[in-house]
């Protein structure tokens, strides 16, 4: 294979293989100045864009003009993200990635070469390690038939890159609606880090497009045809060619005039990697195309996802032992992956033609087609994953491994396949789809028609017209807030559901917050005691309002009490006024102190190294120590700021309700300032559980940290949480309430039935009823109280990673990518170390501060920073890391 094109031109990207802050700080620097030397180079915009991925690291961002886009990491030449248009994702990316730009990036569609699968070198080879340079970029219009010819380099030159000569050409060509292909060449070659495991000569090559499917090749038949054809009859079939061509673009603006819109195009991805010996000596390797595809929740909807088209080929089975595979046949249709086992198979002899199909458990499917070079299909079902997360996935993709490739010096392999992702063919019934805003909706209308039904069987309208007019109005107003925030929802939903991953990651911060609680109640028993003593110690005086008269009535002659209770002046002095603000001082720092537990534990788990082992041990114990060591001034001073801004709130609910139009202006803006304070309270909390900096500090931090990543969060999916939490449990608590009213129903009903005589009558069922869900919703509340202290702990986690452009828990990110937030600026700075040793890129001037506190994130883990120890350990952490930022001097000293 000849030097891809711009050969000794290429521009190799940074490679990440030092691991000191200095270098790390170089090392970023370098990956920007790569990144805008392929922007300036190779890019195309609106079609062909790089910038920079988690970690820092390069990466291509494909966009077709139908509306799809793909993602290429150039580390590793790994497709990470590949988009449907309608917003879908379809590849899996897996958790705990580290993107420090050595591990290889695992999940997406992973290269395997020299090796698929185990063997002497690393499971699934070198070729992700690598450091790819781009070497081109391409965009076409399609010629018929001849697609994958042109994709690939050849000797006469490689793709012919047709680069727009202005972006208004480009527009144009959109604007017609020709399907524009974005296409990238990737370039590696042999590593000296490899050469001693794997000592031959190299040169790899891997080209990806984006493209909607090929338009229908003629049959052989139709071509020979054609080849015959008169000019009188070519003209005939061009012209009616012509007119049903007309016909249906007719057909189809009608269908968008009367709001019909066509199906949207299927999405390909089409990869070709090319191998040339560059060597003296033969090698012999095996190869794949490791792809992740999303599936449905195979936990309950395991059986709906399943393979076609592999009937009667031969397996290799893999899962028993990697090196020494047992041998089997596919004997029915379907390849079913619903038992949540282990799979690690080879199916042999997919050759070119045949298309293999996925269904991931949706009315769509993705098909996987061997073109060229492939000719194996390689299913995984990994279960050396998190349990969690293997459920979301399956491993299905092109591969050559049975018959091994031995390539002679000077020859080229290339393998070629194509992935295609259908379309939706059909909506999900309400009841099939996994977005749980629909319970709230159909729970309670469904109540409520139940309860209009149950006047038919004869029950008496008094019973169950009110019950039933509370459902139908609660379900009518949970549709139109679900509606009014339909797009809104999967993403507060996303976010819920990664906020109980964590909780489930870290067991112990449920039973410390129910201790917590336990705690605070206690502690407050004795001043409620003591507060309903004191109101005892008085008098009876006459009541004033007689005025003196000897008949126990008012100035308006109405009767009044002849007597009234008069508590003693010290107990106005010294319980009226302290006790009730004590009391409220008290329940408030323990929330807050259970906030500032939650929030440190959660911030050693999202810190902690990928992968490691008991990371979540003693976390919530440290945490504790520090919230009720160290901390606890500022856990008090907490408690006291938020019980003002409550007296102020209460002040303001006062004034706007006696206080005429004035108290009505007046209360607003004291209503919102109360509000406000509560809610910084709140974030100032968090950080100080991070960092271990006092109240004020923290508030400071947390103040600049909500202004850079929190508005446009507070407007979208992350409010609608609460409310979610709210309902589910409001939900939760009626259904059980309900069930537990029927129960207890049907038991009185069958004792009667049976001739005994019951004192339950039929209020007092309601009143049991009543009472479950009573209890039922102070469970549900609470636990989903701590479920959004999490969530708001990782989402301050989550802020501290984006303004130091690192990435430590790619679950949590994810989950937050559909919270829109303005894109930060490329960071430039300097680089800090986390506490497993990774780097963190650091933060350009104005975001330093809060570079500093994720640096200081590792204090969590240790002690807080007051802590003379936790000091010594942060200098060093920041030692290359240019100057410290006044915050962390100070907490460091
Ligand atoms: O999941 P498998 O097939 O057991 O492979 C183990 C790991 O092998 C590594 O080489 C890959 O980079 C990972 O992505 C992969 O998870």
């Amino acid at each position: 294979m000849p030097p891809p094109r711009g050969g000794a031109d290429v521009v190799q990207p940074p490679s990440s293989s030092s691991l000191s802050p200095e270098e790390a700080a170089a090392q970023w620097e370098a990956n920007q100045e790569y990144i805008a030397h392929c922007n300036d180079t190779y890019g195309v915009p609106g079609l062909i864009e790089f910038a920079a991925g988690y970690g820092g690291l390069p990466k291509a961002v494909l966009q077709h003009p139908s509306g799809a886009r793909a993602e290429l990491y150039l580390h590793g030449s790994t497709v990470t993200s590949w988009r449907h248009a309608d917003g879908r994702e379809m590849l899996h990316l897996r958790q705990g990635n580290t993107f420090d730009g050595r591990e290889p990036i695992s999940g997406g569609i992973q290269l395997c070469w020299p090796q698929y699968g185990s063997g002497p070198l690393q499971r699934h080879g070198f070729l992700q390690n690598l450091h790819w340079s781009v070497v081109e970029t391409a965009w076409r219009q399609p010629d018929d038939g001849q697609q994958g010819e042109q994709l690939r380099p050849g000797p006469e030159g490689g793709i012919a890159v047709e680069r727009p000569e202005d972006i208004k050409g480009l527009e144009q060509a959109v604007a017609e609606g020709h399907d524009l292909r974005p296409i990238i060449s990737l370039y590696a070659d042999t590593d000296s880090d490899w050469a001693e495991q794997w000592p031959f000569q190299f040169e790899a090559l891997y080209t990806v497009c984006l493209m909607a499917p090929d338009p229908p090749t003629l049959s052989d038949l139709e071509m020979v045809k054609r080849a015959h054809e008169s000019p009188e009859e070519r003209q005939q079939r061009e012209e009616q060619e012509a007119a049903a061509a007309a016909a249906a673009a007719r057909a189809a603006e009608l269908a968008a005039l009367e709001g019909e819109f066509p199906p949207m195009q299927p999405s390909v991805l089409r990869c070709v990697l090319q191998i040339h010996n560059s060597g003296d000596e033969p090698f012999t390797f095996t190869t794949g195309l490791r792809s992740h595809f999303v599936t449905r929740d195979m936990q309950s909807h395991g059986k709906y996802v399943n393979m076609l088209g592999l009937r009667g080929k031969y397996i290799m089975d893999y899962s028993q032992d990697p090196l020494n595979p047992g041998l089997t046949m596919q004997e029915p249709d379907l390849v079913r992956f619903g038992q949540l086992e282990p799979m690690d198979s080879v199916y042999l002899d997919c050759d070119p033609g045949g298309q293999v199909l996925l269904c991931p458990g949706t009315p769509a499917h993705f098909s996987i087609e061997n073109k060229e070079g492939f000719c194996d299909i390689g299913v995984q079902h990994p279960t050396t994953v998190a349990p969690r997360e293997s459920r979301h996935f399956v491993c299905v993709g092109p591969a050559r491994v049975v018959r091994k490739v031995t390539l002679q010096p000077g020859e080229v392999w290339v393998g070629d396949a194509s992935f295609t992702a259908h379309d939706e063919y059909w909506p999900l019934a309400p009841w099939e789809v996994e977005d749980p805003s629909l319970v709230p909706v159909a729970l309670p209308l469904a109540g409520g028609a139940a309860c209009l039904l149950s006047l038919l069987a004869g029950a008496r309208p008094d019973d169950v017209v009110p019950a039933a007019i509370s459902l139908l109005v609660f379900g009518f107003t949970c549709l139109a807030i679900c509606w009014t925030a339909r797009k809104q929802v999967p993403a507060a939903v996303r976010l819920l559901r990664m906020s109980a991953d964590c909780m489930a990651a870290n067991p112990a911060l449920t039973r410390v917050a129910v201790a917590l609680c336990v705690a605070a109640l206690a502690a407050v028993a004795p001043l409620l005691w003591f507060f309903d003593g004191t109101m005892r110690s008085g008098s009876l005086v006459a009541n004033p309002s007689r005025l003196g008269s000897p008949a126990c009535r008012d100035s308006d002659g109405k009767p009044v009490p002849c007597c009234e209770f008069m508590p003693d002046g010290w107990v106005v002095a010294y319980a009226i006024i302290p006790l009730p603000f004590l009391i409220l001082w008290t329940l408030t720092a323990a929330a807050q102190a259970r906030k500032f537990v939650i929030s440190g534990a959660v911030t050693q788990w999202y810190f902690a190294p990928a992968g490691a082992e008991g990371a979540t041990k003693g976390t919530t114990l440290r945490s504790l120590r520090h919230a009720f060591g160290p901390q606890i001034g500022t856990l008090c001073y907490a408690g006291a700021v938020t019980v003002v801004a409550q007296y102020v709130t209460a002040l303001a609910d006062s004034l706007r309700r006696r206080g005429g139009l004035l108290g009505c202006l007046l209360a607003h803006p004291l209503h919102w300032a109360a509000a406000a304070v509560q809610e910084l309270t709140k974030f100032a909390v968090i950080v100080s559980a991070i960092t271990g900096e006092s109240l004020r500090d923290s508030g400071r931090r947390s103040l600049d940290l909500l202004r850079r990543n929190a508005l446009e969060a507070f407007t979208s999916a992350y409010w609608l949480a609460p409310w979610t939490v709210c309902l589910t449990a409001l939900l939760f608590s009626a259904g059980w309430g309900a069930l537990a009213a029927a129960a207890t129903g049907l038991l009185k009903a069958a004792l009667e039935l049976g001739g005994s005589h019951t004192q339950l009558t039929w209020n007092a069922l309601w009143a049991f009823g009543g009472l479950s869900a009573g209890s039922c919703l102070v469970v549900c509340c609470f636990l989903g109280s701590v479920l959004l202290e999490v969530l708001d702990a990782c989402f301050v986690c989550w802020a501290l990673d984006r303004d130091s452009s690192a990435v430590s828990k790619p679950e949590v990110h994810s989950a937050f990518e559909a919270v829109p937030v303005q894109p930060l600026q490329p960071a430039t700075g300097v680089a800090v170390q986390q506490p497993g040793g990774g780097l963190a890129y650091g933060a350009a001037p104005a975001r330093a501060a809060a570079a500093g506190a994720r640096a200081a994130a590792p204090l969590a883990a240790s002690g807080p920073a007051r802590d003379e120890e936790a000091a010594q350990q942060l200098r060093p952490l920041l030692s290359g890391a240019g100057e410290l930022s006044p915050a962390l001097e100070l907490s460091a000293a």
